[in-house]
């Protein structure tokens, strides 16, 4: 079922189109990661689903209801913390869990309950703006979780947590799906959309010009193996058919004598065995090897060369 529907959105801010007909739709229980460079109305559409500004025109339906009718049923974290910097973690948990309808015995169980998953129990009685980067980040992502809405909207919700919190996040969020909360998550880092098992949405220019799922929409990107070599590179490594080789195998030397060379290749881990099997006596000289599956930025240079292309 459609939880979270954007379509045709248009906002302007004076001269700035910030959205230009940005349509999206997730479903109950679906984390779709929502990734775009800056500037690409990725923050401009969440304060429109979650009914603090108007769009221009289009609408945006959270269950089928017009979302500035939908308050309570959209949690957004945002990227700036929107924390009152004096009062403790657990008052500003009360106040957000308040407005958003939670009484007494519920709203200290789900504060109760988010301080345990978000490792946020030693901290709920010190000011939010005593707490470090990551922490005042995982507090405010924790109010925009307390009532548990239908739809979330968390913006880069793991920029300065620690590994272990980082997995903390993860977790919370993946279950807060699987009770059938529809998700759109903003990263730049795809291995988290990876953890989550994300489908994908593309925004640029304030449009989704690509929408699926990561495999649909990453097949067929290249991506690297770095090959380092004390010395020059071997003679012998030119790339194997089906490689790109078209200025993409290329070599760099580095200070310490070290020499890398760059395969390009659809499935790297699969091109470097190949270039390594062919080695010989130089493979006495290799420092080591690196894989580097396709990234988000890959993903988005890729669309933005289509769509450039599809434009002239
Ligand atoms: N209140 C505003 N007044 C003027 N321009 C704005 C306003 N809000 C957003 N913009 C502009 O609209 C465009 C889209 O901004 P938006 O914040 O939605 O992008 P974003 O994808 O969230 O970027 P980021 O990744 O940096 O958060 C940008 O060019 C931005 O400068």
């Amino acid at each position: 079922m459609t939880m979270l529907e954007a379509t045709g959105l248009r906002k302007r801010f004076g001269a700035v189109t910030a959205l230009d007909g940005f349509d999206l739709a997730v479903t109950a229980g679906e984390i779709c990661g929502l990734i775009g460079h800056n500037g690409a109305g990725k923050t401009t559409f969440a304060r429109i689903a979650s009914g603090l500004d108007r769009p221009d025109a289009g609408r945006v339906l959270i269950g089928g209801a017009d979302a500035r009718t939908a308050r309570g049923r959209v949690g957004w974290a945002p990227q700036e913390t929107a924390l009152y910097p004096t009062a403790t973690v657990r008052e500003n948990m009360r106040l957000f869990g308040g407005l958003a309808g939670l009484r007494r015995r519920r709203l200290r169980a789900e504060i109760d309950e988010l301080a345990d998953a978000l490792g946020l129990r030693e901290v709920l009685d010190r000011p939010a703006g005593r707490l470090s980067g990551g922490q005042q980040r995982r507090a405010q992502t924790a109010t925009a979780l307390l009532n548990r809405p239908p739809v979330l909207l968390l913006d880069e919700p793991t920029v300065g947590a620690d590994p272990d919190t980082r997995l903390d996040l993860l977790a919370v969020v993946r279950a807060r799906a699987a009770e059938g909360a529809a998700v759109c998550y903003t990263t730049h880092y795809l291995p988290e959309l990876v953890e989550l098992d994300a489908t994908l949405a593309v925004a640029a220019a304030g449009r989704v010009i690509a929408r699926g799922s990561r495999a649909a929409l990453l097949a067929g990107l290249p991506g690297r193996a770095v090959l380092r070599f004390d010395g020059p590179p071997p003679a012998a490594l030119t790339p194997a058919p089906g490689e790109h080789s078209d200025g993409e195998h290329s070599d760099g030397e580095h200070s310490d004598g070290e020499h890398s060379v760059v395969v390009t290749a659809e499935r790297p881990a699969e091109a470097a065995a190949r270039v390594l099997a062919g080695l010989g006596p130089d493979a006495a000289r290799l420092r080591g090897v690196d894989i580097a599956e396709p990234t988000l930025d890959d993903l988005y240079r890729h669309l933005a060369t289509r769509e450039a292309r599809s434009a002239a």
